[in-house]
């Protein structure tokens, strides 16, 4: 049988949390940093591990079949490779940035300097709107390039915006993009074998991640009132208790907002109530 072949960044902010979500899922990873490839054979799947902005290149070539990287470097790349789906982690906002109060709308970028390690992106946005300027291509540390007056804006990522403050910069205009971990194959063509167990496996810890399990009792004349607060995914489970007029309810629900939800269930009666993880699923 054929490895499913995936590329996994080596290095920078997506790569543990990368890592982490195919263990989860039920892969082997590499305990080395150095280590830059891996075979699962149980579970036939083939790791690289490669630096986050070429991955989409390898998948876009079809030399990988999928790749995990920031949406940012998919679009900077222009390679022929598509998001499948977010991953939820890895967030950030690309944004321009200048000296603090100096600029406050995009259409002041015409005829500046602009640095920034996001040439494809910054490129085409400048195209879309039809603004001259020129762009500096930097590797990283764009932040010091104004200071060091090589540069009159940046155009980077942007995530706590410590960096950015440290430096004196202000983000100015709308956000460029929003960007996340994104799971990606090659564009336009049939999906690779394996890779649909891949993806499932995937989504299963990311609803993992996102639901928890909640179950409760409750009498039988509140129960309909209390499932509609907890419908779950498919429908709850409803199943009697030994104590008359009793039900016990089990269903997902999401993660987020779990407390009020049990606050809710509790002031119509429901009683017991328990929240548990969920470590993987499929539905
Ligand atoms: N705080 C952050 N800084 C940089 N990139 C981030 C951050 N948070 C998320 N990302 C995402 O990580 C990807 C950048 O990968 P890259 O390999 O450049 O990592 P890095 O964190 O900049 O590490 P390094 O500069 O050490 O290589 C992009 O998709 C970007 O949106
Ligand atoms: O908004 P913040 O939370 O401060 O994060 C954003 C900063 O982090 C990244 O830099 P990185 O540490 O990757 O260094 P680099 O510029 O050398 O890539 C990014 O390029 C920004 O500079
Ligand atoms: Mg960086």
């Amino acid at each position: 049988m054929s490895l499913l072949r995936v590329a996994v960044p080596n290095k920078g902010s997506l790569s543990q949390s990368a890592s982490e979500i195919l263990r989860e899922s039920g892969y082997r990873q590499r305990d080395d940093s150095k280590q830059l490839t891996l075979i699962d054979d149980e579970n036939g799947v083939e790791f690289f591990y490669l630096r986050p902005r070429d991955i989409a290149l390898y998948v876009g070539e079809g030399t990988l079949d999928v790749g995990i990287t920031g949406r940012d470097l998919l679009l900077d790349s222009g390679a022929q490779a598509h998001e499948v789906r977010s991953l939820g982690f890895g967030r950030s906002r690309f944004r321009f940035a200048g000296p603090a109060g100096r600029y406050t709308d995009l259409a002041e970028l015409a005829g500046l300097r602009i640095a920034t390690s996001y040439v494809g992106v910054v490129g085409a946005f400048l195209a879309e709107r039809g603004i001259e300027a020129s762009v500096v291509r930097l590797d990283g540390a764009v932040e010091t390039s104004i200071q060091l007056g090589v540069a009159d804006v940046v155009a980077d990522v942007v995530e706590t915006g410590s960096t950015l403050r440290q430096a004196g910069l202000e983000v100015f205009g709308e956000t460029i993009l929003e960007s996340e971990a994104v799971l990606v194959t090659r564009g336009g063509a049939e999906p690779p074998a394996g890779f649909e167990v891949f993806k499932r496996r995937l989504d299963g810890v990311l609803v993992a991640r996102s639901y928890v399990m909640m179950d409760y009792d409750i009498e039988s004349q509140h129960v309909s009132a209390a499932v509609a607060l907890t419908p779950g995914i498919e429908s709850p489970t409803v199943s009697p208790l030994h104590k008359d007029g009793w039900v016990a309810v089990r269903a997902m629900v999401p993660r987020a907002g779990a407390q009020r939800l049990m606050d809710e269930l509790w002031t119509i009666g429901a009683r017991g109530i328990l929240l548990t993880d969920i470590h993987a699923c499929r539905l």
